[in-house]
């Protein structure tokens, strides 16, 4: 057994209370070895004095490509924004500028403490090497539109859906999950919906989609089927304990109860709610009713970063105004979010500080004057630290980032390299 001792550092519990202690690490089993003052000494070391170590955050609602469309398009709300400038650019892009995209994001996580994202997008096998090559984990998977194109196009892409999911599950030396995705209740027709989701449950397939982000996408539903999205979304079979969806924005008192009864998972993104002006998520009451609530990004073109702390804080801020209680979504709850609420959502082992569960972490330095004084280190993290205050980052147990330099990717490769796709996409796009 090879193993990793972090040490010299305060360790956050997963009862939020901060104590002295080091960490040890399995690192062929990837695992959390001990947490402790005693913990064994360590084949190799990763120095954390003056610093907190934390789980390492989990991103779960990106589309992770979408960092060649950071700052392509501001200023509109979700629908006018996706068909008058996402989707016509997405249309011209290329497997390899996918790859291009997935490795600037995944540089991105890495560098403010995320180790372990859920994605929706397309030419996944790009992402996936993408995640083999830099040593994140990963949930993916191919996101079907059925809108807009014929029976053979909307059947072909819900099956490749299934198939990505099914041929990805596991890669990367177990490091990668897959999901089905439906991209969301209003873009995919009633008709595939039925004919996909039992066959993707019964492959055991989790699934992931967006619903009720906006209240203009709620009003078709209502229309179409008499019902309110979720209650539409549990008769198709889409709400369960391995399932989750991104936003959650405009749910009602029923379908709260829809998804603490159902074990459904909903990853709440304050930045793209606010940004897009789809309104405010009730997280506190979700909460309150039981609801495993995560936190994600969504895509960098609606951030517009991959900084997992600014969405702690974000969900703080907007949890407060939304529930007009400044006490709503307090510290401890927001960082809640970002390790174990995610983490159960995407059911994977990490977002904890425990023995057994996945050497999944990060090391925030403490030093900046920004973090001075250190009354609360809980409140810190909600408040006050970002993503440039990470020092070490690991995953799997393996140091993917050490005293702020990436090892497993080569950074100003990957920046050049995406800044160069994204500028001949966008003039492709601009020449159609
Ligand atoms: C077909 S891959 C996923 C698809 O989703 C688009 N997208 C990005 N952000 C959002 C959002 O907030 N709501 C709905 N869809 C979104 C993305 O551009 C891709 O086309
Ligand atoms: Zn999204």
């Amino acid at each position: 057994m090879t193993t990793l001792r972090i040490a010299g550092g305060q360790v956050l519990r997963p009862d939020m209370t901060v104590e002295r202690a080091d960490v040890l690490v399995d690192q062929d089993a990837g695992e959390i070895l001990e947490v402790g003052v005693e913990a064994g000494v360590g084949d190799e070391l990763l120095e954390a004095d003056g610093g907190l170590v934390i789980p390492g955050l989990v991103n779960g609602h990106t589309h992770v490509a979408m960092t060649l469309l950071r700052g392509y398009a501001d200023d509109k709300p979700l629908d006018a924004w996706l068909q008058e400038d996402i989707w016509p650019v997405e249309a011209e892009l290329t497997a390899e500028d996918v790859r291009a995209g997935a490795e600037l994001g995944i540089v991105e996580m890495i560098k403010s403490g995320t180790t372990a994202f859920s994605d929706m997008y397309f030419h996944v096998s790009e992402i996936a090497d993408a995640v083999d090559e830099a040593g994140v984990r990963a949930v993916l998977g191919h996101t079907a539109i059925t809108v807009g194109k014929d029976e053979e196009g909307a059947e072909a892409d819900m099956q490749e859906s299934l198939d990505v999911a099914l041929e990805l599950d596991g890669a990367a030396d177990g490091r990668i999950s897959t999901t089905f995705q439906p991209h969301s209740l209003t873009t995919v027709g009633e008709e595939y919906l039925r004919e996909f989701v039992p066959r993707a449950r019964e492959a055991g397939l989790p699934m992931h989609f967006h619903a009720n982000e906006t209240e203009g996408e709620v009003e078709p539903i209502v229309d179409e089927h008499g019902e309110r999205p979720l209650a539409y979304a549990d008769g198709i079979g889409l709400l369960s304990p391995e399932n989750f969806l991104a936003h959650g924005v405009h749910v009602d008192d029923e379908e709260i109860d829809l998804l603490a009864d159902s074990g459904t998972g909903v990853i709440h993104c304050p930045a793209s709610n606010m940004k897009l002006a789809s309104g405010m998520a009730p997280v506190q009451r979700m909460l309150d009713a039981g609801v495993t609530v995560g936190l994600g990004t969504d895509g960098a073109a609606s951030n517009n970063d991959l900084d997992m702390f600014d969405e702690i804080r974000d969900a703080a801020m907007l949890g407060k105004l939304a529930a007009d209680d400044a006490s709503a979504v307090a510290a401890a709850d927001a960082v809640g979010l970002a390790t174990a609420g995610s983490a159960q959502a995407l059911g994977i082992d990490s977002g904890r500080i425990e023995p057994g569960a996945n050497a999944d972490l990060a090391v925030v330095d403490l030093a900046a004057p920004r973090l001075t004084p250190q009354h609360d280190l809980v409140s810190h993290l909600a408040y006050a630290v970002n993503g440039g205050d990470v020092r070490h980052t690991i995953c799997d147990g393996d140091v993917l980032m050490r005293d702020r330099e990436v090892l497993t990717l080569y950074e100003p490769r990957v920046r050049d390299a995406a800044a160069e796709r994204a500028d001949a996409l966008v003039e492709r796009a601009g020449d159609e």
